[in-house]
């Protein structure tokens, strides 16, 4: 792969690093959940209620899946500057996004069993399914494989340069995702990955490769199962 080559994105990561590698292998896909349709009308502000509610529910699902791991890369990463930074984000986590979460489905008015226990979609379903079996895996790799990309897709549409919508509903969701700080814990995530991986030829760099497509593709049908019931 020619180091020429520049990622277009949000984040600076050498081409040639092991996550710059898988990136670029997975543009196709990730920019098409870039520019999904649900985050160009969440930026115009015209995703209808019922479709910002159903991703919502799904994905406070989600959320406690990643909350999940988390704790397990606090348990697992062997620097010790790493583990305080993934437990000042697991504060930042209980406090600022869960806060969004119970106060947009409050205005929603989502009944509480869709809080607590909604039927899953089929994304929702391999997502979570990936992050536990990461989570219990205790591979710290494996961890961030997940985590890159749930962060650094999330920010590569976070930094769209479009206007911002004026309901908090829309906009303190893009809020979340763009920024210094998200950027600067996106970036950690990126240089943690690129220090802990194996070589991408490796068997071990196969199986987090294989790992990577699978849940990039789960990031785009999870946008587009919003749509669909
Ligand atoms: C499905 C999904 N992927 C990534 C993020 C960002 O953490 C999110 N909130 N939801």
């Amino acid at each position: 792969m020619s180091s020429a080559e520049s990622l277009p994105t949000t984040a600076d990561v050498a081409p040639e690093s092991f996550a710059g590698q898988l990136r670029l292998a997975s543009a196709a896909e990730w920019d098409a959940s870039v520019h999904h349709r649900f985050i160009d009308e969440l930026f115009a502000g015209t995703v209808s209620d019922e479709v910002l509610a159903r991703y919502l529910v799904q994905d406070y699902q989600f959320f406690d899946a990643f909350v999940a791991m988390l704790g397990a890369c606090v348990a697992t990463t062997d620097s010790k500057p790493a583990r305080l930074r993934f437990a000042a984000q697991l504060g930042m986590l209980a406090a600022d996004e869960d806060g969004y979460f119970q106060q947009t489905f409050a205005e929603l008015g989502v009944p509480s069993s869709q809080i607590t226990s909604p039927e899953l979609a089929e994304p929702t379903k391999d997502f979570v399914a990936q992050m536990w079996e990461v989570a219990q895996s205790r591979d710290y790799a494996d961890l961030l494989v997940v985590l890159v990309i749930a962060e650094w897709l999330y920010l590569d549409w976070g930094e769209r340069d479009l206007p911002l919508p004026a309901e908090p509903k829309h906009r303190d969701w893009i809020d979340l995702h763009r920024g210094d700080d998200f950027r600067a814990w996106t970036q950690f995530l990126i240089d943690e990955l690129n220090r802990a991986a194996p070589p991408l030829e490796s068997d071990d760099g196969a199986r987090l490769s294989e790992r990577w497509k699978r849940i990039v593709g789960i990031e785009r049908a999870f946008f587009d199962a919003a749509y669909s019931r």
